[in-house]
C-alpha cells in the first residue's frame, strides 16, 4: 500500500449556492421586499463579529451564469455551526425568495507534500500554518469555485503512486501556483467522506482573468494533466449589501 499523505485540517467549509426566485420577488410588494432585505442584512451583519472573534469567516459573491445567483461561503469551527448558519438563513424572510442551487461541504486542508512534518511541534502553534488552516476569506473582487478528484484509473491512479513521486509532482504543482502569488489566493478544502468530490478549490482574485491563466497553466502540469478530474466551475463577483440590493431593485 502507498503511504497516505498526512493532512492538517482547519475550519469546516460550506459553499451555499442559491438562486433567486425572480417571479416571487417581483410579485412581492415593497413592504415584503423591505422586510426580506432587512432580515438578510441582519443575518449578514453577524458575520463580522464571528470573524473578529476568530471563530470563522464568511463571504458572499454573486454568480455569473445560470448555475446559481449567489454563493455564501462560510468557514466555521464545526459542522454544527455550519448547520446552524444554513438554518438561520432559511428562517429569514428573504429565504422564500430563493431556491437551493448547489452546496459543498468540506474542510480547509493542508497536506505534508511540501513539508517534512517530522519536527514533533504542534503545527497549530506555527502562525503561518494556523493562518492557512483558519483563513479570513479575502473579500477579493472575484471568486472561482470547483470541486475535483485525483484519478483512480488503472494506468493513472494517483493513490497508487509512491510518496516520493507524489511529492515530486506536487512540488511542480506548487511552483506553478507560486507564480501567481499576489494575484490569486487559493483555499483547498478536503471533502473525502464529506461530499461528492475529493477536494473543493476556491480561488480569489482582483482580476478574474488570473483564474483562467492559472487553471490553464496547471492543465499542462502532470498532477492536473494526468490525474485531475474536475466538476462544475462557479465564478462570481464580490457582493455587499448595497450591490445586492442594487441587483434586486425592481
Ligand atoms: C494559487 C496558487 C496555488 C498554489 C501556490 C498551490 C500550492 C499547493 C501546494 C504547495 C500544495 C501541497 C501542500 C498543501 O498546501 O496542501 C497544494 C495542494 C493542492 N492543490 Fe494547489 N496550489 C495552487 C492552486 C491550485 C489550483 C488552481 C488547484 C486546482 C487544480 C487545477 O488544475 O485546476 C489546486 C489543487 C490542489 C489540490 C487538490 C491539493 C491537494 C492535493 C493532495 O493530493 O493533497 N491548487 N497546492
Amino acid at each position: 500500500m502507498s503511504e497516505a499523505a498526512l493532512t492538517l485540517e482547519g475550519w469546516y467549509a460550506l459553499h451555499d449556492f442559491r438562486s433567486l426566485n425572480w417571479t416571487a420577488w417581483t410579485a412581492a410588494d415593497d413592504e415584503e421586499r423591505a422586510v426580506a432585505l432587512d432580515e438578510l442584512n441582519a443575518f449578514i451583519a453577524e458575520w463580522a463579529g464571528v470573524e473578529e472573534a476568530n471563530l470563522g469567516s464568511s463571504a458572499w459573491y454573486s454568480i455569473v451564469g445560470q448555475k446559481a445567483d449567489f454563493v455564501m461561503m462560510h468557514l466555521r469551527e464545526s459542522l454544527e455551526d455550519l448547520n446552524k448558519l444554513e438554518a438561520a438563513f432559511n428562517k429569514t424572510a428573504f429565504a422564500p425568495f430563493t431556491t437551493k442551487a448547489y452546496s459543498y461541504v468540506s474542510i480547509v486542508e493542508l497536506s505534508n507534500y511540501n513539508s517534512g512534518g517530522e519536527s514533533g511541534e504542534d503545527p497549530m502553534q506555527n502562525p503561518h500554518i494556523a493562518a492557512r488552516l483558519k483563513p479570513v476569506l479575502p473579500k477579493a473582487r472575484h471568486i472561482c469555485f470547483y470541486p475535483m478528484n485525483k484519478k483512480r484509473e488503472l494506468a493513472d491512479n494517483w493513490y497508487m503512486l509512491d510518496m516520493a513521486k507524489r511529492k515530486e509532482l506536487m512540488y511542480s504543482h506548487g511552483l506553478i501556483g507560486r507564480g501567481y502569488a499576489g494575484n490569486v489566493k487559493q483555499i483547498i478544502t478536503g471533502s473525502v467522506g464529506f461530499d461528492d468530490w475529493e477536494w473543493g478549490v476556491t480561488l480569489f482574485a482582483e482580476d478574474a482573468l488570473q483564474f483562467k491563466k492559472l487553471v490553464y497553466e496547471m492543465r499542462f502540469d502532470e498532477v492536473s494533466a494526468r490525474y485531475g478530474e474536475f466538476g462544475s466551475f462557479y465564478i462570481g463577483n464580490l457582493l455587499t449589501s448595497e450591490s445586492f440590493e442594487e441587483m434586486l431593485k425592481v
